[in-house]
């Protein structure tokens, strides 16, 4: 048995120092039947005794003549034992150094502890065994073959290991019902894991296009080619699937023939090699690329099931004799194929699918792909910013696309040549669209692709017209699964259903349908309908902006002078999610802008191009109108605002595609307002490239309002155009952290005209707050700050109370919700002694106790600016209640005391309210939440500004 090549051996025992040598002819002749039956390959042995004169000619003679390998064997030994200790020696020394060949002996080697004497090991030992050399050639091969990923349609090479991210492998049910993840590529071949048919021989890899199958298979074969794939393969072959579909219906080949001619050709006697397969065929592994390639009119049943590796057949029998096992039974193999490829269930042993990267693999695959750790950090938060990119990125085809768009934009910005160039949604799209257009080019292997991206699009025309025709189609009734029906309606060629754009989909009933890959490629090829459809008319042009005008929850504008645009739909459902059209308007403003021209001419007349931009731009300004006449309007203070709905960033973000300064600079103008309000407009981090795009037009001061929205420190870089501007800055509740702040204060301190800062709710450490109280050092007109529910402490806390203590300007700061404690609590008791401008203060939720709260309550009576101060849920007690009320004595500025929530009891409630005897200022001294019952509330029922409940 192979593994247990040892198994009755008795152990010699170690010789111990100083005792004579251990007797190899006592070795070869104790294990004599062990050797006879493991010793694959007399030859290299008789090869090897020749060379060192240990044989002569008449001895190799003799051992030759035998018929069998075992009696050759026999032979030999007799021969070796007869010769001597030397011979025997060197005899095991031969089978240790042809390690391959030898490979079921390596345990018995190690059992006998077998250390070659100095003399032996200078005794020269060649390797002569074909099927070792056939083996290790296999792995030269595919060594070589396997150290790059051709990517790009064969434009450039990336070294594998320097690529390779491991990806989502789930193990599934017939059924595909999930049975656990694939941790390593070892499991795909162990067989505790995940079989679902004991008498099924080939595992089966599905997945989408550009998931990564294929390079799963290259890691295997590369990782044999080194020796890390420890699954007990010998012999590693790969197919491509399509490779059998070249072959014409009455070609037959030997078995021998395709693992030789179309892999790799021994260079030492085929015949043993082959005879040495056929005898072990588990020891052999073959991977085959791509089941759903295969396109041939060769019908499979016509052929008989062959089991004869002697007898010449199809190649595609041999494919699927192998794969059932009726050829090389025993032997493993992998089959990759594209998602809803039917396989026939008796062939398969295991289901694997291949979902792509998860977080963490992206993580991985970032590192890989861009070695400059700041640059990776760059891409990452660009990614978190932008959702669809960033969901777009878990196929890994995508992903590597989507990296192409940063490598070329960073390069342009580094340059500073082109300091407006921005890669847009459209730009990674196009860029997807031509790889998979040059994934279906026949190329010769060894020539690198030099088509552009205009001669890919022109030359492959036909093609991107009947999916963008489907797309269209589906679009309109908005329909995402098409069925046989449909797609024979609309004359789609087969072939152009395999081109990785779209995927099949097999839960409806026994036909296939089929579905875009991802619902923003429907909607790219939608948009590509409209712009290259010759003769399409407004109306048609401008449709999915007209369905998305319609579920917005404002109120409806019925303004727009076309009056078709204002019809509703018959049945529209405004909980419909219309993203599917926001994204195809999207496309259509990046195909339709400038750039896109010179490609877009190849595919539509300029005359047409130049007619639907023109509507285009018509529409834009004219909805853009539209919708702020329906916005609500207000007056802030010196501030006209304007409060805009989500639809609004869509518009936004289709004025950014169109990278047109134009439509920008009149959509800013057509505002009519300074203070632009886009709470809770579910804005990510890449509309901040859309809002600036817009709002850096604005020639004044302006208030720009985010609250509530998904902004992170990358968005708050993008708003770098607008600072200079920014006179009010909202970002509170969103997910900025001290780089996003860090950058607020090189950019806000350089302009120093913000007077609003808005920072509630987000990921701000004490490191943050140190900036933030440098910008109130240096920026006088900085009045408001709201930086509460943060993660600031007594650190930061003292930083901000030092800079408030000496600005003479700062007129609101809100800290509720932080922790700086009372060491906190008394710096911001020394900043409010005397000053001359701080109106409101909210330590609320802070953790002060009652020392914190004395020494505030003390420097209020030498302050006399603050009109409100919180002190909401800290832990004041009746002692520190007493110092409050001391101070209400002689205090005249204090308008609200809000100490809801802390642990005055009737006591300190009653100190409070006999102090408000004296004062005429104090409006409310707010006790709510404190441990005083109704009852004891009675007693201030007379004093109406102390307020229990
Ligand atoms: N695990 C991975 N690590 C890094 N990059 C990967 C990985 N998998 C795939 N890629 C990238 O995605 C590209 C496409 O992968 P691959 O050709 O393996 O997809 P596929 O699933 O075989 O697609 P198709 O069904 O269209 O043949 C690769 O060229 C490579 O750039």
């Amino acid at each position: 048995m192979a593994g247990q090549p040892g198994g009755n051996i008795k152990i010699i025992p170690q010789v111990p120092s100083g005792a004579s040598p251990p007797s190899f002819v006592n070795v070869l002749k104790v294990h004599r039947e062990l050797l006879v039956s493991k010793v694959r390959n007399a030859q290299c042995l008789i090869d090897n005794l020749i060379k060192n004169d240990y044989f002569s000619t008449e001895d190799a003679e003799i051992a030759a003549q035998f018929s069998t390998q075992a009696d050759k064997v026999r032979k030999i030994l007799d021969l070796v034992q007869s010769k001597g200790e030397e011979v025997s020696e060197y005899f095991i020394y031969v089978l240790q150094q042809v390690a391959d060949a030898y490979y079921e002996l390596h345990p018995w080697l190690d059992e006998i502890a077998f250390h070659p004497s100095n003399s032996i090991q200078n005794k020269p030992v060649v390797n002569t065994d074909p099927v070792s050399r056939y083996r290790q050639k296999l792995k030269d091969e595919l060594g070589r073959d396997t150290k790059f990923i051709m990517s790009y349609a064969q434009k450039e090479e990336m070294l594998l290991e320097e690529t390779y991210s491991a990806n989502l492998m789930e193990l599934i049910s017939y059924t595909n019902e999930s049975l656990g993840n694939v941790s390593c590529l070892e499991d795909l071949l162990d067989d505790k894991i995940g079989v679902i048919n004991e008498a099924g021989e080939t595992v089966c890899v599905f997945g989408d296009a550009g998931i990564g199958k294929s390079i799963l298979l290259q890691k295997m074969q590369n990782l044999w080619s080194k020796g890390d794939y420890n699954v007990g393969a010998k012999f590693f072959f790969r197919f491509r699937c399509r490779m059998f579909s070249l072959f014409k219906q009455n070609e037959a080949i030997y078995l021998k023939d395709l693992l030789f001619k179309y892999n790799c050709y021994p260079d030492h006697d085929p015949e043993e090699v082959f005879n040495h397969i056929l005898q072990f065929p588990h020891t052999v592994l073959f991977t085959f690329d791509g089941f759903d390639e295969i396109h041939s009119d060769f019908d499979l049943s016509s052929v008989a099931e062959i089991c004869s590796p002697n007898e010449p057949t199809h190649p595609l029998a041999l494919l699927v004799s192998l794969l059932k096992g009726k050829l090389l039974k025993g032997s493993r193999k992998v089959l990759t194929a594209r998602s809803g490829t039917e396989i026939h269930q008796i062939i398969i042993r295991k289901k694997v699918l291949l979902r792509g990267f998860s977080s963490n693999n992206l993580k991985e695959y970032t590192r890989m792909f861009f070695k400059d750790e700041g640059y990776r950090a760059l891409v990452l938060d660009q990614l978190e910013a932008n959702p669809n990119l960033c969901s777009l990125c878990s196929v890994p085809l995508f992903c590597w696309i989507i990296f192409k768009c940063y490598e070329h934009f960073h390069s342009m910005f580094d340059s500073q040549d082109f300091p407006n160039y921005s890669v847009t949604l459209t730009d990674v799209f196009l860029l997807m669209t031509e790889v998979h257009l040059n994934r279906t080019l026949k190329t010769n292997l060894l020539k690198k692709n030099t088509r552009s991206q205009v001669e890919t699009f022109r030359s492959q025309k036909e093609i991107l017209f009947s999916l963008s025709k489907i797309a269209h189609e589906g679009m309109e009734k908005s329909l995402f699964v098409f069925n046989q029906e449909e797609i024979t309606a609309l004359n789609i060629l087969e072939q152009n259903l395999h081109l990785g754009f779209l995927r099949t989909v097999n839960n409806y009933g026994d036909e296939t349908s089929y579905e875009f890959l991802h619902t923003t490629l429907q909607s790219f090829f939608t948009a590509l309908f409209l712009v290259t459809e010759e003769k399409l008319g407004t109306k048609e042009l401008l449709k999915f902006f007209n369905e998305c005008s319609h579920t917005e929850s404002a109120p409806k504008i019925v303004c727009f002078p076309i009056r078709w645009l204002n019809s509703c739909p018959t049945g529209d459902d405004p909980f419909r999610n219309n993203e599917h059209f926001h994204f195809t308007n999207l496309f259509l403003c990046g195909l339709l802008s400038k750039a896109r021209q010179k490609l877009m001419r190849h595919l539509v007349s300029p005359a047409s191009i130049k007619r639907k931009r023109k509507v285009l731009r018509a529409y834009i300004f004219e909805s853009m109108k539209c919708q702020l006449k329906g916005f609500s309007r207000a007056k802030l203070g010196k501030y006209k605002q304007i409060h805009v709905m989500p639809n609004f960033v869509w518009m936004l973000r289709c004025i950014h595609e169109t990278q047109s300064e134009k439509v920008g600079k009149l959509v800013a103008k057509g505002m009519r307002a300074d203070y632009i309000n886009l709470t809770y407009c579910n804005a990510y981090s890449s509309d901040c490239s859309a809002i600036s795009f817009v709002m850096h037009h604005f020639q004044k001061q302006l208030a720009l309002d985010l609250d509530n929205n998904n902004i992170n420190d990358y968005g708050v870089k993008e708003l770098l155009p607008c600072f200079s501007r920014l006179a009010v800055i909202r970002l509170s509740v969103n997910q900025i952290t001290d780089h996003g702040v860090r950058v607020l204060y090189d950019e806000l301190s350089k302009y120093k005209i913000v007077t609003y800062l808005g920072l509630y709710n987000n990921q701000i450490t004490n490191v943050g707050a140190k900036y933030v109280a440098k910008l109130i050092e240096e920026c006088p007109s900085l009045t408001h700050i709201k930086i509460g529910a943060n993660k600031i402490t007594t650190e930061g806390g003292k930083s901000l109370a030092l800079a408030i203590q000496k600005s003479k300007t700062i007129y609101d700061i809100g800290m509720w919700g932080n922790k700086v404690g009372d060491e906190g609590a008394k710096a911001f008791a020394d900043a409010l002694r005397n000053h001359p401008s701080l109106a409101n203060v909210s330590l609320a939720f802070n953790c002060i106790t009652p020392e914190g709260g004395k020494s505030i309550a003390e420097a209020l009576k030498h302050n006399s600016s603050v009109k409100i101060f919180w002190l909401t849920k800290n832990e004041i007690d009746d002692e520190a209640a007493e110092l409050f009320a001391e101070m209400l004595k002689v205090n005249k500025k204090l308008a609200h005391l809000w100490l809801i929530q802390n642990q005055i009891t009737a006591k300190g409630a009653r100190d409070l309210a006999e102090a408000l005897q004296k004062n005429t200022t104090i409006k409310e001294v707010c006790l709510n939440g404190n441990p005083i019952s109704q009852e004891e509330a009675k007693a201030f029922e007379n004093e109406e500004r102390i307020i229990c409940f």
